[in-house]
Formats: structure tokens, sequence, C-alpha cells
């Protein structure tokens, strides 16, 4: 017998049914890493400005940090940039580099040539001698000067060459070869070349990149498309070759262990700014422009002023030339939506103009959490998985980047009971030389759709994964990073000395803060008809929170709910069933639940076969024993009893919570 809590009260206090419970593996806890955070804090004091955490090192040098990313690792002395760390996940707000077009009055060259015969300037005063800040003009300053002399209108002025070192590396305070690299700065033109330092004004431009290449052509060309969700861990974006980029904290690469960047993009800063800095090694280079405090905020959006719907930069277009109907305006946050402020158009006219280039970047980088943009006017949005793997297919198909195990299943689908529960499969395309699966948008059919991806089963890696990893652990500083930014203790010594964990560490710690271990199935993130969006699941772990969630997802909506608990009720009768179902197992595979914003048009389909894997001949699976490594059961049905759970005591409540309302 359930029990619901007055109108008033919230599903928090609701009485839910007893759930199901799975154990998994847990791993013991750590000591937090004590070389870098609590080094830093005693190095390091911290004084606030503007919003963002600013710490000042003891030698005077500011240790510019965003709180809420975790670990600042450069120092800006103002002049110039070092390292305190190490370059890896670094904040990027400091290595950014959208420039585009300047007023030039003297070029770089004849400046920098005007300092080669100017000496006494001295490097930072804040920077020990040996130091990487303060910087060095090595023997290629007449290349770099060339770089930033150049006087190119195009769309550039941002870069590195992607087959040479890191602009980390040179970063790095502890390289003992840091008089072979170089960091400049930005400001009245200071170059000294004895003490290896340039400084220079932002007016008097900094114009191509040695790829002659902007960051919207880097990411396409380096990452394969033209968008980016930055709050997406792309891990496994293929890139055409072994390129690093990062993209506003997020590390982009082929290689899992290597995460220092060798393009970085930022959308922490602007183009406009009186002061930047430039970045370079002599052979790589890069710029970071910091907004003013009164200037756009950070994390602006264009709209289209005549748009009534919840536009957002991923539905804009993307040409140049139309800016006259654009105005600034603050985005909605996740959760917690902001009212949009709009900025003041006369103010802010100039100021969009020398932005228009940057917008370029913008739109790449900045999309709110879940919206990407394939064409013009076609919004979509990937609630989770890896950024980079979808584009726009043709007449309401998505293209998925092709994974021989996941076209396999889709193919088997299309002749299983399950059919209608899956996108249709309309079979591989090959798009820019790059193969993807073709297949039917879910999307597709709803108006403003509110979605949510749920992620299956009691266990989020393959069997198979353990094996590997027990045969040959790989160590992951990308899914350490993930980890202590949710709970720094977590890692145990070891890994916080290696600073990594191995995946199946990070996957099972991940079921076990989430309701995967116990419940049989974790939210992975929402995104609602009005716009509000959030992937802030992870730590979503008891029914009455995931119940919350589901809420939030149905705005209480009960017959919403209602639709949702027989939708899944169907489903459920359909698994039982399915010859595919029996005798696959099924891992990291999501209900996709989409409805429209009338909460009429109601689905739930079955997306991600990436890790299903089928059972040898004769074999099934039952989906709802307790798994035992060994036995494959991946618990899938004890989610779905779980969720469905869930669901119906949710509209218990809300019809309870109604019906004392009259
Ligand atoms: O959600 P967070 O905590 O970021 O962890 C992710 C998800 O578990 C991914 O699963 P999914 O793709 O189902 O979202 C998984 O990809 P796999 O499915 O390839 O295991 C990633 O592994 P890596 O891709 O190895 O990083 C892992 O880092
Ligand atoms: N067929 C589809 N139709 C609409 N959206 C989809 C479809 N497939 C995936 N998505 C969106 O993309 C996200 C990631 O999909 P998924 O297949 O899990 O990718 P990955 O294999 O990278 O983890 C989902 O959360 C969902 O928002």
């Amino acid at each position: 017998m359930l029990e619901c809590p007055p109108a008033e009260r919230t599903i928090h206090s609701c009485r839910l049914p007893l759930f199901l419970t799975m154990a998994s593996g847990r791993s013991g806890r750590g000591v937090t890493d004590s070389n870098s955070e609590s080094d830093l804090e005693s190095l390091c004091s911290v004084r606030s400005r503007d919003h963002k955490l600013h710490r000042t090192c003891s030698n005077g040098d500011m240790l510019d940090t965003d709180s809420s990313k975790g670990k600042g690792k450069f120092v800006n002395t103002g002049k110039a940039w070092k390292s305190v760390d190490d370059c890896s996940f670094s904040e990027v707000q400091y290595l950014a580099v959208p420039v585009t077009r300047r007023r030039r009055s003297r070029t770089l060259s004849e400046m920098a040539e005007g300092s080669r015969q100017t000496t006494g300037s001295s490097p930072s005063a804040n920077c020990d001698a040996g130091s990487t800040c303060g910087l060095a003009i090595p023997a290629e300053h007449e290349r770099l000067v060339r770089k930033l002399s150049n006087e190119s209108d195009k769309d550039a002025g941002y870069g590195t060459d992607p087959g040479s070192p890191s602009p980390c590396n040179f970063l790095n305070s502890n390289n003992k070869d840091s008089k072979a690299n170089t960091v400049q700065s930005c400001g009245d033109v200071v170059t000294d070349v004895q003490n290896h330092t340039i400084t220079t004004d932002l007016n008097e431009s900094v114009s191509e990149s040695p790829l002659n290449m902007s960051p919207s052509e880097i990411v396409k060309k380096y990452v394969g498309t033209d968008y980016l969700d930055p709050t997406t861990p792309p891990a496994t974006v293929s890139l055409e070759r072994n390129l690093t980029l990062q993209v506003d904290g997020i590390i982009v690469n082929n290689d899992q262990t290597h995460v220092t960047p060798e393009v970085i993009i930022s959308d922490h800063c602007g183009p406009d700014k009186d002061t930047c800095q430039v970045i370079t090694d002599g052979q790589n280079w890069g710029v970071h422009v910091d907004l003013n405090d009164d200037d756009i905020p950070p994390d602006y959006v264009y709209r289209r002023k005549s748009s009534n719907t919840s536009t957002t930069s991923s539905q804009f277009d993307d040409t140049e030339d139309d800016l006259s109907d654009i105005e600034l305006t603050f985005p909605q946050h996740d959760e917690v939506p902001q009212k949009n402020k709009v900025l003041h158009k006369s103010k802010h006219a100039a100021r969009r103009k020398s932005l228009q280039q940057w917008r370029k970047i913008r739109n790449m980088v900045h999309w709110s959490p879940f919206l990407q943009c394939f064409k013009k006017k076609y919004p979509w949005v990937q609630l989770a998985g890896h950024a980079g793997n979808f584009k726009a297919g043709e007449g309401g198909t998505i293209l998925k980047k092709h994974c021989n195990r996941e076209a396999k299943c889709l193919k088997k689908l299309m002749g299983d009971l399950l059919r209608s529960y899956v996108p249709e499969y309309k079979g591989d395309v090959e798009r820019d030389g790059e193969k993807f699966m073709e297949m039917e948008d879910l999307l597709g059919d709803f108006d403003t759709p509110a979605v949510m991806d749920c992620k299956m089963g009691v266990r989020t890696y393959l069997e198979d994964e353990l094996v590997k990893a027990r045969s040959n652990p790989k160590l992951r500083k990308d899914m350490y990073q993930k980890m202590i930014e949710i709970d720094p203790t977590e890692p145990t010594k070891e890994e916080n000395a290696a600073k990594a964990v191995t995946k199946p560490r990070y996957m099972v710690w991940r079921e076990s803060i989430s309701s995967t271990s116990t419940l049989g199935f974790r939210i992975e993130g929402i995104k609602k008809s009005d716009g509000q969006s959030s992937r802030d699941y992870k730590m979503t772990k008891t029914k009455e929170q995931v119940a919350e969630a589901f809420k939030f997802f149905t705005d209480g909506n009960q017959s919403l709910q209602k639709k949702y608990v027989q939708k899944l009720m169907a489903l459920r009768a359909t698994l039982e069933n399915s010859t595919f179902f029996q005798s696959h197992e099924v891992i990291g595979s999501s209900l996709l639940f989409v409805h429209d914003k009338e909460g009429s048009h109601v689905g739930v389909s079955l997306i991600d076969f990436g890790k299903t894997m089928s059972m040898p001949e004769g074999q099934k699976l039952d989906h709802r024993l307790a798994w035992k490594e060994g036995n494959r059961e991946d618990g899938y049905l004890c989610g779905l009893d779980n969720m469905i759970a869930v669901f119906n005591t949710l509209a218990e409540c809300e019809e309870q919570n109604l019906a004392e309302e009259f």
C-alpha cells in the first residue's frame, strides 16, 4: 500500500515501494592528492574577483582559476604564463584564441624590430630566473615575429601546428629547457629579446595562425565535425590524426591517456579586450584574450530578436553577414533558468561587430549543454554519449559514427519483436570519407521535445573490458580527473600518485554513486521542452532523487507519467519475448524518453548498442539475475522494473495530491 504525501509536500516524502537492490564491487577510498590542491593552497592565497575565483601566489602572480572546473594550472603574471603544476586539464581560459581583424598602426615585426634594439627591460619581475614565465624568445623569434606580423584580414589568428609540441609543454615551470620556449604577452609594446619577451597591443594585430585556420576550421578538420559539445567527454572522438584538442576544458583526443592539448579553444574570452596574451613556443602559438568586467558576459549566447521560441545559439544560422537582427542575451542555465536579459543593443553594437568572427567559435563551443545544430533551423539534442559522434542525415535521419557491433545489433533488431522500440536503421553511409550508421531521428516527430536518457542495467562495462583491464591495465587520467571533480577523496593514494585510474575502477565507482548499482538504471540527462536541461545526475542515487528527476522531466504531469508507465510496461513485455534481448548482454544501452510540449505524444526507445554482445549459440540471459563475473547478466529488467515502480509511484502520488487539492 502506497502512502503519498499531502498535496503541498514533494515526492521526497512519498513512500515508494521496495526496490531490488543489486550489489556491485566497491573500491576503497584513498587520501586526497597532497601534491596538488593542498600545495597549491599553501602556495596561493585565495581572493575573489568578479565572481570567479582568482588565486594569488606568494610571489604575487595571479593564479586564475575557475572554481567550478577544479584546479587552475596557470599563473598569470600579468605579462606571462607559467604552470604551477602541469598542463594536463589546464583551464583553457588562459589559452585561447580567437583573433580576428584588428586595427593596426604598426606591424609586430616593426615593433619587434624596434624592440630588438631595446635593452634593459627585464622579464616579469615576479619570475625567478630559469622559470618559464618571463619568457623566452628563442632562436626562432624571427619566425614568431613573422607570424605575429602577418597582416592578413582572414578569420584566423590562432592555432598551433598539430604536429608540434603542445603549448603546454613549454608552460611547465619545471621545464629546464624553458628558455627555449616562448610566452608572449600583449599590452603596450615591449619586446625584449635579451630577456626574451615581447609585448604588444591588442589593436596591433595578431593575425594568421601557422595553419591559417580558424578554431571552427580546426575542429572541423581534426574532430571531423562542425560542432563540439563541451559538456560531453569526447573520449572516443576519432580524430583524423593524433592531435589533442582542448575545447573549453574538455580534452578531445585519440589517445585516452594523452591529455596535453595541442590546440586550445575557449569561449572564456573574446577578441576585443584591451590586453591579450600571445603564447608561443616559437613553433606553436595561440592567443588569449580576456573579457573586460563590463563586457559581454562570457556565457552570452546569440538570439534572434524576433524569435519567440527558446532559440539558442545552436539553432543559430552561422553565416557571417546577418548580425543585424541578433541580440546578445544571457543563456538559460541548467535547471535554474535565468531570465534572459537582453543587453542594450547600442551599447554593444560595436562590440557585436568585433565579435562577428568570434561568434563562430562561440557557436561551436558554447551551446547550452545539449543543443547542437546539425543544420540551419534543425535543433537536435544529444543528451549523453560522445561528442562528435553524430551528424545530421537526410530526411529525418541522423548519422552516428560507425561501430560494427552496434550496426550488427541494429541490423538484427530490424527483424526482431523490438523493432518498433529502436530507431529504424537505414544502413551505413559514408560522409567525408568516414563511415556512419544512418538511423531514424527519434525526435523527428516531436515539436519542442522533452528528452530524457536513462542508461539501463546494473553494470556499465563489459566483462570483456574487465578481463582486458586485468591483463593490460590502462591508466586513464581523464577518468581520474572526472572522479576528483565529483569527489576528491575517492582516489586511493596510488591513484593520486598516478593521477589516473583504470576504466573499470571509474565505471564501478560511477555506478556506485548513481542509481545504477542499486536500482539498475541511472539518469544521464534531461532536456525539457522549455529549454531547461541538466546532466547533473551523476549523484542521483536514491529512488526519491530519481523520482524527483522524473517529476522535473514530466513537469509533475500525472497523465504523462501514466503514459510513460504504460509505455514502459509494454516495452517490458516485448523485451521479455524478444529473441534478440534474450540472446544479448545489453550494456551501456539507454532508454530515450521523448514527449512533446503538451505531453500528448510520448515515446520510449532503446538506443546505443555499442556495448551489446551476443551470447554464445543457445545461451540465454535472464536480465534479472544478479551479476557474477562470467554469467554476463546485465540487470536490465531489474532496472526496468524499478523504473516502472518509480514512475508508477510518482503518478499515484500526483493523483493523491490532486485528489487532496479538491
Ligand atoms: O559518463 P561518464 O562518467 O563521462 O563516463 C563515460 C560513459 O560511461 C561512457 O558511456 P556511454 O557511451 O554509454 O555514455 C563511456 O563510454 P563507453 O560506452 O565507450 O564505455 C566512457 O568511457 P570511454 O569512452 O572509454 O571514456 C566513460 O568515460
Ligand atoms: N536515434 C536517435 N534519435 C535521437 N536522438 C538520439 C538517437 N540516438 C542517440 N540520440 C541522442 O544522442 C545521445 C547519445 O546517444 P548514444 O547512442 O548513447 O551515443 P554514444 O554511443 O556516443 O554513447 C542520446 O542521449 C540521445 O540524446
